[in-house]
């Protein structure tokens, strides 16, 4: 996990604390420097924060966003270590600001030497949107016209997933298209990198609709922390 920033909400600072005690396991890993991580509601409240009190714009955190995910990206995936050159990235967009985050990180990743290949299923009309589709298209960034149907074949096309499909206000049961979708990715093998969180992590129908979790709790995707680290920004 990949996670360099403190986030804070009111007089309360989260950031890399010192567990003294109550882990599980070795005491040198007790001891070790450890992140706690925002709740759904936390990571709501810091967005309220940001766009009310000090005044950022969503297109402001949005790029700070995606740029954080896919800089996050390139040092847990260094586009040398890959497979492929230049590494192949699908990055599967939302329809909220989680996917707005994706089409940024889609454009820095192609700067920073990936070619990245985008899928939108649904896309809202809205002038920010539309202005990151535009951008992406002009970078020469393709769009999937359909999800790959199978797992074998993510893996065979692509180095690396970006999972920009829901963020902190998922909710309920995963609807379609999101439901398929996120079926085949659980059974891809390459990387997945989840922007904020994995979608649909607030799901109770984890192995079925969701991205799957180990038994202690634990995620067995990545989740990179870029939306987090714009909380430092103020
Ligand atoms: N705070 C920050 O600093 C910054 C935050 N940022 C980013 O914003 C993210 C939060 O964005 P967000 O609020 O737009 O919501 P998000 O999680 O993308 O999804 C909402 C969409 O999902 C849909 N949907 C929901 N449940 C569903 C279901 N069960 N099944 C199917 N669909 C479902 C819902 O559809 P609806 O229910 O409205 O039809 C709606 O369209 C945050 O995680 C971070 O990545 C950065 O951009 C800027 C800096
Ligand atoms: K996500």
């Amino acid at each position: 996990r990949l996670q360099a920033h403190a986030c804070r909400v009111g007089p309360t600072w989260w950031g890399p604390q010192r567990l003294s005690s109550g882990g599980r396991g070795d005491p040198e890993v007790m001891a070790s420097t450890a992140v706690r991580y925002l709740s759904q509601e936390e990571a709501q409240a810091v967005d309220e924060e940001l766009f009310n009190e000090y005044q950022f714009s969503v297109d402001q955190l949005m790029e700070l966003a995606g740029l954080s995910c896919a800089t996050a990206i390139a040092k847990a995936y260094p586009p040398t270590s890959m497979s492929r050159s230049p590494a192949t990235v699908l990055v599967i967009c939302g329809p909220g600001n989680n996917g707005g985050d994706g089409l940024v990180c889609a454009r820095h990743l192609k700067l920073f030497g990936y070619q990245p290949t985008i899928y939108y299923p649904k896309r809202p009309n809205k002038p920010l949107f539309n202005a990151l589709v535009t951008q992406c298209q002009k970078m020469d960034i393709p769009f999937l016209g359909e999800m790959p149907p199978e797992p074998m074949l993510i893996d065979e096309l692509y180095d690396l997933v970006v999972d920009a499909i829901f963020g902190f206000s998922f909710k309920g049961d995963v609807r379609e298209p999101f439901r398929t979708i996120l079926s085949i990715l659980n059974g891809v093998t390459v990387p997945i990198a989840s922007i904020d969180i994995p979608s649909g992590s607030g799901s109770k129908e984890v192995g079925s609709g969701v991205l799957p979790c180990l038994e202690d709790g634990m995620w067995r995707r990545e989740t990179l922390e870029g939306s987090s680290q714009t909380c430092s920004s103020p």
